[in-house]
């Protein structure tokens, strides 16, 4: 069984004292947890600190972006490189938020992703459809042109490993989730899309959901067969609202 893995992207929120504050929270909230894998993901300039504040606890950190090269005249950009060598263990590549607010292409996210795997940071790999998309019925279209798009040249092995993110565009901080059933039927297709060409990588790699994932919604998605977690935004603020979603998740886990 893969294990199911929450992961709280904080996007461009608390500063370092209040990333210290939540940790030291969650932390204990969270304590018992084995079955589920749990991560944070703050801002670049919170990424030490919470790595420390984590210490002693499993839970792990990631940050929100990276730039390809491992150094040099990038100014404003951080380096896979950078991460490991702080031992941040994930970072999540593609966001709709850089895609669109940024204009990140699937060009840049794939080479984003070997940056990341090449230094031993694993890579959360975020896909989606836009509502226009889903209207248009090109959802299966648009998440698989992404997903392989974003692993193209990696070996089954690395593929293995990758953690993609499903999110559709539309259910983003909106308080509008895909129903349970339909975000598994989409992760379900994604997953048989990398099947035909990974036969073993798709049933090792962890596709979680993202979208207004909350404690009232959580149980119902983490039941489903071929979701393997939640990137969490709004949720994963609050050290109370992000643990009841770990928790509820671990209890049908157990
Ligand atoms: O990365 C997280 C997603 O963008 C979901 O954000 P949300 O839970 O606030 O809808």
């Amino acid at each position: 069984m893969r294990k199911p893995f929450i992961c709280g992207n904080w996007k461009m929120n608390k500063n370092v004292d209040q990333a210290k504050a939540m940790l030291t929270e969650l932390k204990a909230k969270v304590a018992e947890v084995e079955e589920v894998e749990m991560g944070i993901c703050p801002t670049a300039l919170a990424l030490t600190a919470v790595k420390e504040a984590a210490a002693g606890s499993d839970i792990v950190t990631g940050a929100q972006n990276i730039y390809w090269e491992e150094s040099g005249a990038y100014t404003g950009e951080i380096s896979a490189k950078m991460l490991a060598d702080s031992e941040i263990e994930y970072t999540i590549i593609g966001h709709s938020e850089r895609r669109e607010i940024f204009g990140e292409s699937d060009f840049e996210v794939n080479k984003k992703v070997h940056a990341a795997l090449e230094n031993g940071v694993k890579a959360i790999v975020c896909v989606g459809e836009t509502l226009e998309e889903r209207k248009a019925e090109k959802i299966e279209a648009k998440v698989n042109f992404q997903v392989d798009a974003a692993l193209a040249g990696l070996s089954e092995e690395e593929i293995a490993d990758v953690v993609i993110a499903y999110e559709p565009i539309w259910a983003i901080g909106t308080g509008e989730t895909a129903s349970a059933e339909e975000a598994n039927r989409v992760i379900g297709i994604i997953r048989d899309h990398i099947r035909e060409s990974y036969p073993e990588a798709a049933e090792k790699i962890r596709i979680q959901y993202g979208g207004s994932v909350k404690p009232h919604n959580v149980e119902e998605i983490m039941a489903q067969e071929e979701i393997d977690g939640a990137l969490v935004g709004g949720a994963s603020l609050k050290a109370e609202s992000f643990s009841e979603i770990i928790l509820k998740t671990e209890e049908i886990y157990k």
